[in-house]
C-alpha cells in the first residue's frame, strides 16, 4: 500500500468504519445482528440472502453474470421472492459512489452480516462492475429436484461438496416466512404478520442447522415440510451420505469452510470485472486531505487515523504532530526546516462501527489537523510523529519514507462556498452549485468538472456528466485565487465531484470532492498556530530502512529522505562550487 490509493482508501473506510464520509452508518443498520423493528426478521439474513441470488445467475462458463447487482431489476421473479429483497435493497441504496459499486455494496453487506451474528471475516475485494438491467433467471428454487440443484450450482462454479456447504453456510442466518412460501410456513391467523420458521435454534452464523440436522432435532422448514418435494434442504445435505456435514461439526471447520465458499460467492462476477486486492486494514490512514479556502484564508485539512486495541487507552503524554515542506521559496522541500502544528481536534470513533474492525478488537483515533499555509510558499508533502511522551522513541509515519506528497496547488476545491438547493421537501431533486478556485498568476484553458452519483432511488441509472466551469466574478479573489463554478441539478445522495483544469497544457485534478458538507453544513474549525520548525537531522541510516506496508511506523525521521530527494541538487551545488 502506497497513499494515495484512492480506490483502496475509500473501500477500506467503507468495511472498517462501516459508514459514508458523512458519518451515516451502513453497518449500524444490522450490527449488532439486528432483527428488522418492522418484520422481526433477520437483517443480516436478509443481506445474504440477496448476494446469494444477486449471484446466482453466474454462468462460469460463459463467464457471464453474477454479483453486478442486476437483482436490483429481477425483483419482480417468483424466484426472487420475499419482502426482504426490497428491504435490503432499500438499506443498501444510498451506499454506494463513484469507487464502491452497488454490487460492491451489496458483497460488502453479507461480510458485515457474517461478522456482526458471530461468523468468520470473509475476505472483501472491491472492484464489482454494476449492470442497469436484469440478466438472465435461474436462482435456485425449493421445489427443483436435486440434479437441477447440482447443475445450477455447477454453472455457478460450485461442486457437490461446495453446494451443502454454501447452503448450510447461508441456512445458518434466517428462515422461511408464511407470507412468501404460505406451502413451506402456514400463514398466521393474522394475515398482516409473516411467521418466520427459523433453520435453525438461534440468529447466529454459527453450525446448529448442521448438528441439528444430524441429531434429528432439526426444525429446518426446507428438511421437516409436510410436502417431500419442496424439502431441498433434506435432500442437498444428505446427497452425499452426510460426508461433508460431519467434517462441518467442528466448529473451526464450519467457519473456515464457510469463509471460503462464501468469499468465493462474493467473488462470482463476469468474466470482464477484476477485483481488486483483498482490503486490510491500515493501521495509520491519512484520510480526506485537501487544499482549500475557508474564511479567506488558503488552509491544508487532513486527518490522521490510528488504530488502538479495544479496551485500552490513548496515553495521556501522546503528542501527534504533523510535520510539512514548503513547495516553494528558499525553504522549498525543507531545505532549512520542516513545519510543524498540532492536531485542531481529536476524537475518538464507537468500537462497534463497523463489525469487521469490531472483531480485529481495534477502534480508530483520529487527529484532524487544518493547517495555515501561505499561498506564496504552500506545501509540497507532509508526514507525522508520533511521541508517546513515555520516553521510547517517536515513531514517524511517512508513507514508507516518500512522504505524503500534496500532488498539486493550482486547483482547489471550496466547500464552504459551493451550495445546495433542495426543491421542496419531499423532493429528491437537488441542484448543486459547485466553486473550484485557481491561482490567480495561472491562464487555464479549461476549468471543468466530472459530476458522479450512483446512490439514485430504486436503483436508476447513475448521474455521470461533465460540465464546463465558468469563472465566478461574484466571489472576489482571495488567498492568491480566482473563483469558477458550474451548476448541477441530481436526485441521488452520493454526488462527487472530479475537478479539472489545464494550465500550459498540463492537466491538474482534484478526484472525488464530497458534496455533503458544503454551505452552512460545513464545521469550520480555525486554523492551528504553526507550532514549531525544526531543523532536519540527517541521518545516515535512512536508506537501510525499509519500505512498510499498512501505515506501520519507522524510527527514522523523514528528513533523511528528503535529503536523498535534494541529493541531486546538492551534488550540482558542489560541482558549481568546486
Ligand atoms: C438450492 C438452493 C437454495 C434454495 C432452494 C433456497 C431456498 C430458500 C428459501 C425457500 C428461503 C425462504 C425465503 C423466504 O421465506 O423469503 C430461503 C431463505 C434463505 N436463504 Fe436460501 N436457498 C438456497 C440456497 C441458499 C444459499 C446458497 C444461500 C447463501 C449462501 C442462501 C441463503 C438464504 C438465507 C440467508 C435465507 C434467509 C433469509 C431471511 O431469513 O430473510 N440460500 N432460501
Amino acid at each position: 500500500y502506497h497513499w494515495p490509493s484512492p480506490h483502496y482508501d475509500v473501500l477500506e473506510a467503507l468495511l472498517y468504519e462501516g459508514r459514508r464520509v458523512d458519518g451515516s452508518n451502513m453497518a449500524s443498520l444490522q450490527h449488532p445482528c439486528k432483527l428488522r423493528g418492522s418484520t422481526q426478521a433477520s437483517i443480516g439474513a436478509e443481506w445474504l440472502r440477496l448476494a446469494y441470488h444477486d449471484s446466482a445467475t453466474h454462468d462460469s462458463l460463459a463467464g457471464t453474470g453474477g454479483l453486478d447487482a442486476s437483482i436490483a431489476f429481477e425483483l419482480d421473479r417468483e424466484e426472487n421472492i420475499g419482502d426482504g429483497m426490497h428491504q435490503t435493497l432499500s438499506d443498501f441504496e444510498t451506499f454506494s459512489n463513484k469507487y464502491v459499486s452497488r454490487a460492491d455494496v451489496i458483497a460488502l453487506g453479507t461480510t458485515f452480516a457474517v461478522a456482526s451474528c458471530g461468523g468468520p471475516i470473509i475476505p472483501f475485494r472491491g472492484g464489482r462492475i454494476d449492470t442497469y438491467s436484469a440478466g438472465p433467471p435461474g436462482v435456485p428454487e425449493p421445489h427443483q429436484d436435486l440434479p437441477t440443484h447440482t447443475a445450477l450450482f455447477k454453472r455457478q462454479g460450485f461442486d457437490e461438496t461446495d453446494m451443502i456447504t454454501l447452503v448450510a453456510c447461508g441456512h445458518t442466518l434466517g428462515g422461511v416466512r408464511s407470507h412468501d412460501f404460505p406451502t413451506i410456513v402456514p400463514p398466521n391467523s393474522d394475515p398482516t404478520i409473516s411467521n418466520v420458521n427459523l433453520f435453525d435454534s438461534t440468529h447466529a452464523f454459527d453450525n446448529n442447522v448442521i448438528t441439528q440436522y444430524l441429531d434429528g432435532t432439526t426444525e429446518n422448514p426446507l428438511v421437516t415440510v409436510g410436502n417431500t418435494t419442496l424439502r431441498s434442504d433434506l435432500r442437498i445435505f444428505s446427497s452425499d451420505g452426510n460426508a461433508t456435514f460431519s467434517r462441518l461439526t467442528l466448529s473451526e471447520m464450519f467457519m473456515q469452510s464457510c469463509s471460503n465458499v462464501l468469499e468465493r460467492m462474493l467473488n462470482t462476477v463476469p468474466s470482464y470485472v477484476t477485483l481488486t486486492e483483498p482490503i486490510d486494514l491500515l493501521h495509520a490512514k491519512v484520510a480526506s486531505s485537501h487544499l482549500t479556502i475557508e474564511k479567506g484564508e488558503f488552509v491544508f485539512k487532513v486527518t490522521f487515523r490510528l488504530t488502538q486495541p479495544i479496551g485500552t487507552t490513548i496515553k495521556s503524554t501522546r503528542t501527534v504532530k504533523i510535520l510539512w515542506c514548503d513547495r516553494y521559496g528558499s525553504n522549498g522541500d525543507c531545505q532549512q526546516h520542516a513545519n510543524s502544528a498540532l492536531p485542531a481536534t481529536l476524537s475518538q470513533d464507537d468500537p462497534e462501527i463497523s463489525p469487521v474492525t469490531y472483531h480485529l478488537g481495534l477502534f480508530f483515533v483520529r487527529y484532524d489537523f487544518v493547517l495555515p499555509i501561505e499561498p506564496l510558499l504552500s506545501i509540497s508533502l507532509f508526514w507525522f510523529e508520533v511521541d508517546e511522551g513515555d520516553g521510547t522513541p517517536p515513531r514517524y509515519y511517512d508513507n514508507n519514507s516518500t512522504g505524503y506528497i500534496v500532488a498539486q496547488d493550482q486547483l482547489l476545491y471550496i466547500p464552504s462556498l459551493s451550495s445546495v438547493n433542495l426543491h421542496g421537501r419531499n423532493d429528491t431533486l437537488k441542484t448543486y452549485d459547485i466553486v473550484a478556485a485557481v491561482r490567480s498568476n495561472a491562464e487555464p484553458s479549461r476549468v471543468y468538472l466530472d459530476a458522479f452519483d450512483n446512490a439514485m432511488e430504486n436503483y436508476l441509472p447513475p448521474l455521470n456528466i461533465s460540465i464546463d466551469m465558468k469563472r465566478n466574478h461574484s466571489i472576489p479573489d482571495a488567498g492568491g485565487f480566482r473563483f469558477y463554478s458550474a451548476s448541477l441539478n441530481d436526485t441521488g445522495t452520493q454526488l462527487t465531484v472530479d475537478l479539472h483544469t489545464v494550465i500550459n497544457g498540463h492537466l491538474f485534478t482534484e478526484d472525488f470532492m464530497q458534496t455533503f458538507f458544503i454551505d452552512e453544513n460545513i464545521p469550520y474549525t480555525p486554523p492551528t498556530a504553526v507550532q514549531s520548525t525544526i531543523i532536519p537531522a540527517p541521518s545516515p541510516s535512512a536508506t537501510s530502512s525499509s519500505g512498510t506496508d499498512l501505515g506501520e511506523y519507522r524510527d527514522i525521521p523523514i528528513h533523511s529522505s528528503i535529503l536523498l530527494r535534494l541529493l541531486p541538487l546538492l551534488i550540482a551545488a558542489l560541482i558549481i562550487y568546486c
